[in-house]
């Protein structure tokens, strides 16, 4: 890095974390651009279910992914998701894309065009960006590696709790089985599975609140060299 205020920071963890709603404002507090990968595998996961692919066939998933342009662009409210030119920022989200990303992400192929792609991303650092395997496969040299956890139970509680603030009905029970269904495959998967890598700093948040957790990250990234 030729600038010293440029640190990456990568964000790791289970689903429903909080790893989005920290990383966006560890970004705005620092001035650093933002990255949710999560959301490169929801577009192609999106595109693959409107095109009837099969979450399980790696050769047309990946075919698929070559021939199309994800772009990952700031907004008011955070990161804004174009496919082949239009965007699908909320379509992603959708229950349907959420039960089959796991099965999409565990593809060698579709991992390795999905990291290069990412690695072009971080470039020129600044940035903060969060996923599954930043730490271990994306920016393995990263100045600042956090692996965010909390407990099944909090996560989906956490989940439950924004569905029913967007007015989305939800069952509890389902909710975390979702969550540890998703967490189990993405834990287990051959390729760059979800695991702390051994130099992240490991953040239960089950007792945090979204302050301090920014705080705590913030004030590392500073010990680290970043300046807002
Ligand atoms: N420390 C916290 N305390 C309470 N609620 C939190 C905390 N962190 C995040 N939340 C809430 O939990 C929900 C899930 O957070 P978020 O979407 O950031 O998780 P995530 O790790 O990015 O999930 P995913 O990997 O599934 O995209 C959000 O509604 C968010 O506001
Ligand atoms: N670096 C990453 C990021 C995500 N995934 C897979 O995508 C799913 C959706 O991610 P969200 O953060 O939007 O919940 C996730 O469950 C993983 O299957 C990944 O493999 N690597």
């Amino acid at each position: 890095m030729n600038n010293i205020k440029n640190i990456r920071i990568a964000l790791d963890g289970p689903a429903a974390a909080g790893k989005s709603t920290a990383a966006k404002k560890i970004a705005e507090k620092l001035g650093f651009i933002y990255i949710d990968t999560g959301a490169m595998y929801r577009t192609l996961t999106y595109k693959a279910i409107k095109n009837h692919i099969n979450p399980k066939n790696e050769q047309e998933l990946y075919d698929l992914l070559m021939n199309t342009v994800i772009e990952l662009k700031p907004g008011k409210e955070g990161q804004l998701v174009f496919l082949d030119g239009h965007e699908v920022t909320s379509e992603i989200r959708q229950q349907e894309v959420t039960k089959n990303v796991s099965d999409v992400a565990l593809h060698q192929l579709v991992r390795s065009e999905m990291v290069k792609r990412q690695q072009e991303l971080v470039q020129n650092g600044g940035i903060v960006m969060d996923g599954r395997d930043i730490g271990t496969a994306v920016i393995p040299d990263a100045e600042l590696k956090v692996f965010m956890s909390a407990t099944a139970e909090e996560r989906a509680r956490r989940r439950f709790e924004e569905h029913k603030k967007q007015g989305i009905e939800s069952d509890f029970q389902e909710l975390k089985a979702e969550i540890e269904k998703r967490d189990h495959i993405d834990s287990t998967r051959a390729v760059s599975p979800l695991v702390k890598a051994d130099d992240a700093i490991e953040l239960d948040t089950t007792h945090m609140s979204i302050t301090d957790v920014v705080n705590k990250v913030t004030e590392i990234a500073a010990e680290r060299g970043a300046t807002s």
